[in-house]
């Protein structure tokens, strides 16, 4: 890790960027500026003059659209300390190439997206420019996010570290090896939408069980949400939260029995290997 940075005591005094702000992008900034960073110090980018008010009028941020100014990036990112994109993984390295003339040259670049790899960016970049990867999730939006973070050639050990605190402010971080990405991406990045889609699974059986569609889905969503601040609780073990439900020989087993009769663990082993196996698909198809 390289050793060319100016030491960061504190993220309070950061500016931000962020570039394409749809739901990841924007999730990590509602939580960032939940975490108290000023939405003054925040300059957003979007595709249209509408989204861009709308976003301004919610979080405070400076919101500038791409349609309105073709340099809207460049503008963005003219002081910013750290600059998130968010834009899909096809538009990554066109993004970097766009604005690598205008960064400073000590600005911290952190990608979201799936598959798109260190080289490929610190290739799209100037030589030295601070790189990271991470994979985060859209609970940050509400302060319960997880992070992957892996950390480019050329970034110290003081601006991996803002990043890691601007993430901290909305969710658990943990910084992992590049290669380790795609299992953070099939655990937690992606993770949500399996709970999601849990929650669906559960009301609409509950409806084929003879509750009405919306009493069904309430059901549901509370308690996924109330299970999950349950193991936010520090110190929580999902097993033995488990357990604590689970009366002997009473209805939790039955079903949790029938679970694991239908190879829950192994479908969930193939769904996120099927993940996995996606992102490599897009780095040999993107980060080049
Ligand atoms: N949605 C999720 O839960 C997660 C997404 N990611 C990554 O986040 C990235 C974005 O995904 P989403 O947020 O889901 O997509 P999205 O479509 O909601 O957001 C992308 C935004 O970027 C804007 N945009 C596109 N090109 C632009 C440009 N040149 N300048 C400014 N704005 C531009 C689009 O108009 C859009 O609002 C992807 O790379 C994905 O791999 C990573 C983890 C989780
Ligand atoms: O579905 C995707 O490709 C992105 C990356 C992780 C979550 N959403």
């Amino acid at each position: 890790m390289a050793d060319n940075t100016t030491a960061q005591n504190s993220t309070a005094d950061l500016n931000l960027a962020f570039l394409g702000t749809g739901s990841m992008n924007g999730a990590i900034m509602r939580g960032i500026i939940a975490s108290g960073h000023a939405p003054e110090r925040i300059t957003a980018t979007v595709r249209t003059p509408s989204k861009a008010v709308a976003l301004a009028d919610e979080t405070g941020v400076n919101a500038i659209a791409t349609e309105d100014d073709e340099n809207a990036n460049l503008t963005a990112v003219a002081e910013a300390d750290v600059v998130f994109l968010g834009v899909k993984p096809v538009g990554i390295l066109d993004l970097c190439r766009e604005i690598a003339g205008a960064l400073k040259p000590a600005a911290a670049v952190v990608s979201v997206a799936a598959g798109i790899t260190v080289a490929a960016m610190e290739a799209a970049l100037r030589d030295g420019q601070p790189v990271v990867r991470s994979m985060p999730n859209t609970p940050l939006t509400v302060g319960l996010g997880a992070v992957g973070v892996a950390a480019g050639t050329s970034i110290d050990e003081s601006t991996l570290d803002s990043v890691v605190k601007l993430y901290e402010g909305a969710g658990v971080v943990k910084v992992v090896a590049e290669d380790q990405i795609e299992a953070v991406t099939a655990v937690s990045g992606s993770g949500p939408a399996y709970i999601f889609y849990m929650a669906e699974a559960m009301a609409a059986a509950g409806e084929k069980l003879g509750l009405d569609a919306g009493t069904a889905r309430e059901l549901a969503a509370a308690t996924v949400a109330g299970a999950g601040r349950m193991l936010a609780e520090p110190g929580a073990d999902a097993a033995q939260l488990r357990r604590n439900v689970t009366s002997p020989k009473g209805t939790t087993a039955a079903a949790l029995d029938s679970f694991a009769a239908s190879g829950l663990e192994e479908m969930v082993l193939k769904a996120e290997t099927a993940c996995v196996e996606r992102s490599r698909e897009l780095t040999r198809d993107l980060s080049s």
